[in-house]
């Protein structure tokens, strides 16, 4: 039997990427980007050129599509492989990127007649204005001692599908009327490319973000009465549709779909995943006391476990969220990568600019090898990584980021390690909170863009956390998890697998380098930490709430 392959697709925050991947040893054949070409839309809206609130951040639906017929058949031509040897395709994707689409399962942004309206387009996971929402949901389920509110770390984020369809409901009822449904756009790019009318949703999504569990499905319809009566029945209407575990076939590629792809038509299109979870058997980690961390804009961290546990704002544990038989959980940091760009992109003088640019390097690397000068403590900063607000442990997006200890002698590359540093210490506030409510963490595990860009980086990640660090050997981890996926959903009797953990032991591999924490470095990090942990509970749990009344004397001033 001549060799299969499988495609795996990751839509990240700005572009997608096409994986083909040989299925007899994970080897990564080819693989393409697509920049989405509308990129981020956080400031007005394409064409109609409205203007966009403060903290909002939408898609392009049309982007995802021409990731799959720009990226597809660029690998597929590229690896010199026949479309007939391609069993299978998985996609996975930022989440809780949502969309509301018509009954015909068009997304309502492309209807001209309500392309001008803000909340018709995608909105993208890191799309932070149904905080007030969010605030809501949790208020409401703890009065009501709602069962669900501990699986998800005590908070519901602003990030999340129910906070987004009630802003939705709130600021715009006419297009909340016109939607008839919501739908991740992982499962919805699924559907585009299965033509099925009935669309499913899968159930990463469906658990981690939409408040949706194994056995006892969403929330009861009392309690999303008692949010707002309009919302009574919205899960068997708007939120309805099929919940299936990751690795099931969602349907096969339909005839157009596949012209226009490069690929056969009739091969397994497996569920939609989301990026961090793909990762997890990417990097070959299907038990428990392994944390993977999908480093990249932001990092996502992902630990499988045996028992239910209740862990401080953790985003989530959902059983079979991850790996089928294990209990998923997921916490996170919403800006890590974000940060060193805004800070690259803002903070830095001309002198380094001209600097990098002078000895043929990029303003990062620039930094990096500068900071790498230092030892841990000696440029006297201390941050808080809050730049996009706190996911875990705190859920709070109206956090913002701090720089404490600067003077006249600081130097750009000295701001920078501060920052890699702050990142480090909010993972590591992560980790503790895992660990020490028994959801072990013995060791890391790290893949996404940021491990391969930046040494200095995961040096400090492990005498921070003071845990070896193993490095993913995929350059496109998720998509590797999701071309897994796709070949589980093609199946063994079709030259893939039965099983993820089948599909991992064959096709994932870390390098052979890892990171391992330096005992000097540790001595000196765990006293940073110590400081690091009195500011983060001083601004993030109540005690001086100066962020937001910053954010409301801004508003003020706004309006
Ligand atoms: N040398 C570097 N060191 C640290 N961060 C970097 C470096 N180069 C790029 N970045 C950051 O990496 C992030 C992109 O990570 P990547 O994993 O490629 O993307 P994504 O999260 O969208 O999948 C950006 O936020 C960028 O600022
Ligand atoms: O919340 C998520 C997963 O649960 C998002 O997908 C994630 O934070 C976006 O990640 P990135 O842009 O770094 O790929």
């Amino acid at each position: 039997m001549s060799k299969k392959y499988a495609i795996g697709v990751d839509y990240g925050t700005e572009s997608g990427r096409a994986v083909l991947v040989d299925l007899s040893d994970g080897t990564e054949v080819a693989d393409h980007v697509t920049p989405y070409p509308h990129n981020v839309i956080d400031e007005k809206l394409p064409n109609s050129g409205v203007k966009l609130e403060y903290d909002w951040a939408l898609q392009h639906p049309q982007d995802y599509l021409d990731v799959l017929t720009r990226s597809v058949p660029a690998v597929v031509q590229a690896s010199g492989v026949d479309p007939a040897d391609i069993i299978g395709l998985g996609i996975d994707f930022t989440a809780c990127t949502m969309l509301p689409v018509d009954a015909q399962g068009q997304p309502l942004c492309f209807n001209p007649e309500l392309a001008n309206q803000p909340h018709s387009w995608v909105k993208l996971w890191k799309h932070h204005a149904a905080q007030d929402e969010a605030n809501l949901i949790n208020e409401i389920a703890e009065r009501r001692g709602e069962d669900f509110l501990p699986r998800y770390g005590g908070k519901i984020s602003s990030e999340w599908m129910i906070a987004k369809v009630w802003q939705i409901l709130n600021e715009a009822p006419d297009i909340y009327e016109q939607t008839d449904r919501f739908l991740e756009a992982t499962d919805w790019v699924v559907s585009q490319m299965t033509g099925a009318s009935d669309i499913v949703r899968n159930s990463c999504t469906a658990g981690y973000k939409a408040i949706w569990h194994k056995k006892k499905g969403f929330p009861s319809n009392e309690f999303f009465k008692a949010l707002d009566p309009r919302l009574e029945n919205v899960t068997q209407t708007k939120l309805r549709g099929e919940v299936v575990a990751l690795g099931t076939k969602a349907g096969e590629l339909t005839e157009s779909m596949a012209k226009l792809m490069g690929l056969q038509p009739g091969i397994a299109i497996a569920v939609g995943n989301v990026d961090a979870h793909a990762a997890v058997p990417g990097v070959g980690v299907v038990t428990p006391g392994k944390l993977v961390m999908a480093m990249g804009t932001s990092i996502c961290h992902m630990l499988l476990g045996t028992e239910e546990r209740e862990v401080e704002g953790m985003c989530g544990v959902v059983e079979d969220g991850i790996i089928p038989g294990y209990l998923g959980y997921e916490a996170g940091q919403s800006a890590v990568g974000d940060i060193f760009a805004w800070y690259v992109e803002q903070g830095v003088p001309a002198y380094v600019q001209a600097a990098a640019e002078q000895e043929g390097t990029n303003v990062h690397e620039w930094l990096e090898r500068h900071a790498s000068a230092y030892k841990p403590g000696e440029t006297g900063l201390l941050a808080l990584d809050w730049w996009n607000g706190n996911r875990s442990v705190l859920v709070d997006t109206e956090l913002n980021g701090l720089i404490l200890g600067y003077s006249l002698l600081t130097k750009p590359e000295e701001v920078y390690r501060s920052l890699l540093e702050a990142t480090a210490f909010g993972t590591r506030k992560i980790v503790d909170a895992f660990h020490n409510n028994g959801v072990e963490v013995q060791e890391l595990y790290a893949c996404g863009g940021l491990p391969q860009k930046n040494r200095l980086l995961m040096q400090i990640y492990a005498d921070v956390t003071n845990r070896e660090i193993k490095v993913a050997d995929s350059k496109q981890t998720p998509a590797l998890g999701a071309a897994m996926f796709g070949a589980v959903a093609a199946g063994a009797a079709n030259g893939g697998y039965d099983s993820i953990v089948d599909a991992a032991q064959k096709m994932a591999r870390v390098r052979k380098d890892t990171f391992k924490p330096i005992p000097e470095n540790v001595v000196v990090y765990e006293k940073l930490y110590q400081e690091y942990s009195k500011l983060h509970d001083y601004f993030g749990r109540g005690e001086n709430d100066v962020m937001k009344r910053l954010r409301a004397i801004r508003e003020e001033a706004r309006h």
